[in-house]
């Protein structure tokens, strides 16, 4: 087994005419929970979709469970969850999870726990369309689950979701990671950083920090990661 499932180097990625990540160096380790944290427009949804192999990049490299980002059989091997909902609005929960069951040449007989996992039993056979944010983006979530890839890159998956469903989402994480499943899931909330094996900071397209979370709270002096992140922010700037 490799020992980094992502391995970045000197990425330049350019949008809109500009540079949103200055050449960018950092490591995934295989079998980790690793949070990609920092502000709004810090650059995390870029570089996931540079290691989804979807991102125009102007100059470096990424390599994927040991190949170049997006080759055919990566695809196969990365489950990318994206903020967008990309489910169909006029098909049922059930419905749709069978067709992305289908499409991954999987049986359908795991349809039934995975909604229950993601916990959308009760919202088994109502149209997607209907449903609020975060229950789509846990559909998206159950088909990637569904197609058992090897590498999950969760963007933002628990926004708007209540303190429970949190806490179990994450447990479901960890519970992967045990099955030597890599995850690379962004956040913008600091306390979903503790959760992690791993923590990379981002501010401006930089990587501030990349500790777990232990180490970040030593290096901040304080027990608090949102206090920790804003130290270490300021810190970067100074
Ligand atoms: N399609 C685009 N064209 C031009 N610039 C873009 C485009 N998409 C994003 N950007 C810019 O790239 C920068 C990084 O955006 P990105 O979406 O990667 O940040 P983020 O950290 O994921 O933010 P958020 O947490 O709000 O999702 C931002 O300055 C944004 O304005």
């Amino acid at each position: 087994m490799l020992n980094n499932a992502i391995e970045v180097s000197n990425l330049t990625v350019i949008r809109g005419g500009k540079t949103v990540l200055p050449g960018l160096d950092l490591s995934v380790p295989t079998g980790s929970v690793t949070g990609l944290l920092g502000p709004s427009g810090s650059g995390k949804t870029t570089l996931i979709r540079a290691i989804a192999g979807i991102q125009i990049v102007a100059s470096g490299g990424v390599t994927v469970l040991g190949e170049p980002a997006g080759t055919a059989r990566n695809r196969a091997r990365v489950g990318y969850v994206t903020q967008a909902s990309s489910v169909y609005p006029d098909l049922t929960v059930r419905q749709n999870l069978a067709y992305f069951s289908s499409l991954a040449g999987k049986d359908g007989g795991a349809i039934t726990s995975t909604i229950a996992d993601v916990g959308l039993t009760s919202r088994a056979d109502t149209l997607t369309g209907v449903l609020s944010g975060g229950e789509r983006i846990r559909v998206s979530l159950a088909a990637a689950l569904l197609a058992d890839p090897e590498l999950y890159l969760l963007d933002e998956p628990t926004v708007g979701l209540d303190p429970v469903l949190r806490r179990d989402l994450w447990g479901m994480f960890r519970g992967l990671a045990e099955d030597g499943k890599t995850l690379l899931v962004s956040s913008h909330v600091m306390d979903e950083a503790g959760r992690c094996d791993r923590v990379l900071l981002m501010r401006d397209g930089v990587l501030i920090a990349d500790a777990t979370p232990d180490e970040l709270r030593a290096q901040a002096g304080t027990n608090d990661l949102e206090e920790a992140f804003l130290v270490l922010a300021e810190r970067d700037v100074a």
